[in-house]
C-alpha cells in the first residue's frame, strides 16, 4: 500500500479542467446514456497528510455510464468510492451524488463491497442477506414483510440465486455469495451502483456472470456504474470511461484514450507498454512493483 509521496501531477483532460472553467464538459453520447449527471466532482482533492491521492479532479458521471476506476495498490480507488458513499470528506472541492451531498441520497446508491467470505457459521440465509438491502439497512427502505419477501424473490431470480435462497450464506461459494451482494446492492434499483473489486477472487466464469449482472442493471435501469478494479479485462466490453490513478496523478478518458503506452508512460513517469491481444489489454513495465497478475491469465491491468 505504500507508494512514495509525490506532488500531484495532473494531466489535463477534457474532464480535468482548471477550477476557473465553470462549464462542465459534455461526454460524447454513448448508447443507453443520458445527459443527466449523477456524480459530480469539482476541483476535488483528497490528501492524507502530505500524501496526495488526487488533486484538481473535475468529473461528471452520467446516467447509464459505465465508469471504471483503475490503479495500483494504494492509489486511492477505494477512497474514491468512500468519498461517493459519504464516508470520507474531500480535503478540497465539492462532490455530489444524485444531486445531493454523498451519504444523504443513500437509497439511490447501491454498493457492492470487496468480496470477503462469510464464516461457515454465519447465522444468515441467502435471502436474509438480500433483504438487508431492503429493510432495516442503511442503504435500504422500509417495506412491509410480504412486499419485502416478494422483492427478495425477484432479486434472487434476477441474479440467478433462487436455487439457494434458503441456504446459509457461509456454505455458499465465493461466486454465489457475490451474486447475493449484487442482489442486495440492486434492492432499491439504485441510480448509482458502486462496485469495489467486485470480481476479486472469482473464477473466470463467475467474473463473467457477475460482470454481466452489473452491466444488465445499467442497461435495464440506466444506473451509472462506478467499478473499482485492478484488472479492466473482465469489464472491458462495457466500460465507457476510465479514471486511472497513479501516485497522485490521474487520467480520465475512454479505454482507447487512456490505455495507451504513451499515456500511461506519462502518468507513471516511466516507460510503460500497453499491448492488446484478443481484445484484452496487457500492461507491462509499471514501476511501482505492485503488479496484479490477473488470476488465470497472467495479465497485468
Ligand atoms: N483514513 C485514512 N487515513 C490515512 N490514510 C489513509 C486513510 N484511508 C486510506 N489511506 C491511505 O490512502 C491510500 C489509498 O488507499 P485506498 O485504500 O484508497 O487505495 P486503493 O487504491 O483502493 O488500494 P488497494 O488497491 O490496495 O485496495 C493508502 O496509502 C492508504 O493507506
Amino acid at each position: 500500500m505504500t507508494l512514495p509521496t509525490k506532488v500531484a501531477r495532473t494531466i489535463h483532460t477534457p474532464e480535468a479542467q482548471p477550477a476557473t472553467h465553470t462549464a462542465p464538459w459534455s461526454a460524447p453520447a454513448v448508447a443507453g446514456q443520458t445527459d443527466k449527471a449523477v456524480v459530480e466532482l469539482r476541483n476535488a482533492e483528497l490528501t492524507f497528510g502530505d500524501r496526495v491521492l488526487w488533486r484538481d479532479l473535475d468529473l461528471t458521471i452520467r446516467e447509464g455510464e459505465y465508469f471504471a476506476v483503475l490503479g495500483s495498490n494504494g492509489t486511492g480507488k477505494t477512497s474514491f468510492l468512500k468519498v461517493l458513499l459519504g464516508l470520507l470528506p474531500l480535503t478540497r472541492g465539492t462532490v455530489s451524488v444524485t444531486g445531493e451531498r454523498p451519504g444523504v441520497a443513500s437509497r439511490h446508491v447501491g454498493y457492492v463491497p470487496q468480496q470477503r467470505g462469510f464464516s461457515p457459521r454465519t447465522p444468515l440465509r441467502a435471502r436474509d442477506l438480500v433483504a438487508q438491502g431492503i429493510d432495516g439497512h442503511q442503504w435500504g427502505i422500509r417495506l412491509r414483510r410480504r412486499a419485502v419477501n416478494e422483492r427478495v424473490d425477484e432479486l434472487l431470480e434476477k441474479v440467478g440465486a433462487s436455487d439457494y435462497a434458503n441456504a446459509p450464506v457461509g456454505l455458499l461459494s465465493g461466486g454465489e455469495q457475490q451474486r447475493l451482494r449484487i442482489a442486495q446492492a440492486l434492492a432499491t434499483d439504485p441510480q448509482v451502483l458502486l462496485c469495489d473489486e467486485a470480481l476479486l477472487s472469482l473464477d473466470l466464469n463467475h467474473q463473467y456472470i457477475v460482470s454481466e449482472l452489473v452491466n444488465q442493471q445499467r442497461v435495464d435501469s440506466g444506473s451509472a456504474v462506478v467499478f473499482v478494479t485492478h484488472d479492466i479485462n473482465p469489464i472491458i466490453d462495457h466500460v465507457d470511461r476510465i479514471l486511472y490513478l497513479a501516485g497522485g496523478s490521474f487520467k480520465i478518458g475512454t479505454p482507447d484514450e487512456v490505455m495507451r503506452s504513451e499515456v500511461l508512460s506519462e502518468l507513471y513517469g516511466a516507460k510503460i507498454e500497453v499491448l492488446r491481444s484478443n481484445g484484452r489489454i496487457i500492461v507491462t513495465g509499471r514501476p511501482d512493483n505492485t503488479h496484479h497478475i490477473s488470476s488465470q491469465e497472467g495479465l497485468i491491468p
